[in-house]
């Protein structure tokens, strides 16, 4: 895999340089709430920059269907990569049409340019190999070579992660050579007691993982939406809480398995529960009841771990030598169900572990939650490519990098 200062080494002064960043960052209407992940692109474009060529990025934000969707758009991104690099970003108002073209056409040598959502064109995530080279082909036409530096959306077979390397000279950003360095660790030399912490709501993307990872961790922490298919699964009644009825086989499966190999299990002894999901806009109080994890009321919604649980998670944490942390313990965006993920952000502050925290929300929490990001070992900005990473699985836009 080629880096960037050997893209750089044999010069990129003039030259287009598409770099696929993964700008995918929470909005509020316009308003970005984290911008984490625009942060962790700027070193790439910054030194491509520096090195004369002219940039062109792109990136998806939320998932669009395939056209133009205002609420999608990049142009608030733009606003605020322009402020972290010190100079204007120009703005494409389409992706690969007349705007795209002028607006490449225009950038100065050192220049950048962001061009409008990726995913406003259905070729971009399509399953259909010729619709998504074709689309490959009409953004390697606006660039000369390209950097891949996405790594959150690197486990997508999508045109810009995976086809569009193949039609240019390519080499992996900064953020990659980070990232991938970091997991690497975690799947080779890992340190030991190694702890996995997940919790979150995309329970049946992460309890894939759950298999791969008791042949590796010694401890699994579970909570958030996925914990309540666990308990269930040890023959409790979990409520009107988020519930993965078809996974309840394989789930019995992971708690058996974990007992014949030593792997120690912990899950949530109570939790907070209320009987509606509470409104994250108003963040009116929720009026939370602590409830036994073994008898969650038929009425009632587990909505974040409770206060005994906390001081469990937070023990389990304080004797690991490294943690890998995905997803939030609770609904961490009202304040109500906000302290089981704090006490895991503040568990992990509190052991001497090496930590890696994955995932959009879980890093957006840790930095919500007022914790200095730069506390943690490693906080990474793909969830679901980290994990896909740690499950040893090829990830599409890694091996596309590969010669
Ligand atoms: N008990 C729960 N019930 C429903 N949703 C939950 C629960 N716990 C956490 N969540 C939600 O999970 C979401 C984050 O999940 P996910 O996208 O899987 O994490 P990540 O982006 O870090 O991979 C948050 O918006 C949070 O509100
Ligand atoms: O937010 C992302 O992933 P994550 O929630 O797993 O961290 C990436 O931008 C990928 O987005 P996608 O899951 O819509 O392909």
């Amino acid at each position: 895999m080629k880096t960037i200062d050997e893209l750089v080494g044999e010069g990129v002064s003039g030259k287009r340089v598409f770099v696929r960043a993964d700008l995918n960052v929470p909005l509020d209407g316009d308003t970005i709430t984290d911008d984490g992940r625009i942060r962790a692109a700027v070193p790439t474009i910054k030194k491509l920059a520096e090195s004369g060529a002219r940039v062109v990025v792109a990136s998806h934000l939320g998932r669009p269907k395939g056209a133009p969707d205002p609420q999608f758009s990049l142009a608030p991104v733009a606003r605020r990569l322009g402020e972290l690099l010190g100079t204007q970003v120009a703005f494409a108002t389409d992706t690969v049409g007349a705007g795209a073209k002028a607006t490449v056409g225009e950038t100065a040598d050192g220049g950048v340019t962001l061009l409008e959502n990726l995913r406003f064109n259905a070729g971009e995530t399509s399953k259909d190999d010729a619709e998504r080279g074709a689309f490959a082909d009409e953004l390697a036409a606006l660039a000369d070579a390209y950097v891949s530096d996405g790594f959150g959306a690197v486990h997508r077979k999508h045109a810009s992660v995976y086809d569009l390397p193949a039609r240019l000279p390519h080499a992996a950003g900064y953020l990659i050579a980070t990232e991938v360095g970091v997991l690497k660790k975690l799947t080779e030399d890992v340190k030991r007691p190694y702890a996995v912490v997940l919790g979150g709501a995309k329970v049946s993307d992460k309890l894939g993982v759950i298999d791969h990872l008791l042949g590796k961790a010694d401890r699994l922490l579970i909570g958030g939406g996925m914990a309540y298919t666990f308990l269930k699964a040890k023959g409790y009644e979990v409520g009107k809480s988020l519930l993965q009825e078809d996974q309840l086989p394989a789930v019995k499966g992971y708690l058996e398995r974990a007992e014949e190999l030593g792997v120690e299990f912990v899950l949530p002894v109570d939790v907070l529960a209320a009987p509606e999901f509470p409104d994250l806009k108003t963040k009116a109080p929720a009026n939370p009841t602590a409830v036994a994890a073994d008898a969650i009321p038929a009425e009632l919604e587990g909505l974040d771990i409770g206060p005994e649980s906390r001081k469990l998670y937070a023990a389990k944490l304080a004797d690991a030598a490294t943690v890998f942390w995905n997803g939030p313990m609770g609904v961490f965006e009202h304040p109500d169900f906000a302290e089981g993920t704090k006490a895991v952000a503040q568990g992990l502050l509190d052991s001497p572990a090496f930590t890696v925290v994955g995932g959009g929300d879980s890093a957006a929490a840790v930095r919500q939650l007022g914790f200095d990001e730069n506390t943690f070992g490693h906080i990474s900005t793909g969830g679901g490519a980290s994990l896909e990473y740690l499950e040893g699985k090829t990830l599409p836009g890694l091996a596309a990098l590969e010669d």
